[in-house]
């Protein structure tokens, strides 16, 4: 390994992006041609002021949303032209989202929210589930619902349930953003650990320049481009 970003293997490049929303009689130009490359492996945090557009970026990555121009690929497949369902598929079985909100179903366990995603995407490892209960320290609270979680506790489950399919890239937005300074600390340190482990891609949205340090490189969203 030669250990520079541009010798890392491409896992998303995004050229030429860009995207409008209407407000009333005009358009807003939200993302106004961004450019950007995330290696194998590498984590990226994405920040920029409120309003810039960090969350709309994320959500084309994750084919929520269709770009007015430009494209998104992960190697040879080109999200950004694929149809819901086929935006649809690639997410579910090769990315892992994880929002401030934590979006876990209040009527399955914890056991079960784990391993949700990884069954639906048809990839389901319990060896691998195993040993994210563990170290995400869940081990002794699968038998329980959502609602008896605490913020933390909760957060850590749907980190697990985004990393059981191990996915090619992990996609946060402002993950820890519900959580007190310490356990933010605490939960991030853990993402960052089990990214690694599971040698997938991370690009986390955060307002935190504290939180953004703890990643391989920071790049900043500003007036449409990446600074
Ligand atoms: N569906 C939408 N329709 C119209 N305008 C939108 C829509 N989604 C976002 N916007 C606008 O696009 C701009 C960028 O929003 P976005 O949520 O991507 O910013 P952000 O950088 O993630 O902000 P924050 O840090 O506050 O979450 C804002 O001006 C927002 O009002």
């Amino acid at each position: 390994m030669h250990g520079s970003h541009a010798s890392l293997r491409q896992m998303l490049r995004i050229r030429a992006l860009t995207k409008s929303y209407r407000s009333g009689p005009d358009r807003i130009k939200v993302l106004r041609g961004i450019d950007l490359g995330v290696g194998a492996g590498e984590s990226v945090a994405l920040t920029g002021e409120s309003g810039s557009g960090k969350s709309t970026l994320l959500h084309l990555i994750a084919g929520l949303d269709q770009p007015d121009s430009g494209e998104v690929r992960f190697g040879d497949t080109v999200i950004s032209s694929l149809p819901d369902a086929g935006r649809a598929a690639f997410r579910r079985d090769r990315l892992g989202l994880v929002f401030q909100q934590f979006n876990l179903i209040p009527s399955l366990t914890v056991a079960d929210n784990l391993a949700f995603q990884a069954k639906l995407a048809g990839r389901h490892d319990p060896d691998w589930l195993r040993e994210l209960t563990e170290r995400l320290g869940l081990a002794a609270l699968t038998r329980r619902y959502p609602e008896q979680l605490s913020g933390g506790q909760q957060q850590r489950v749907a980190i697990g349930r985004a990393l059981a399919p191990k996915p090619l890239l992990l996609l946060a937005d402002e993950p820890t953003g519900n959580l007190d300074e310490a356990t933010a600390d605490e939960v991030m340190r853990l993402v960052r650990d089990l990214v690694t482990r599971s040698g997938c891609s991370f690009l986390m949205v955060t307002h935190s320049e504290r939180l953004a340090a703890l990643l391989d490189r920071q790049v900043h969203l500003r007036a449409g481009l990446i600074a």
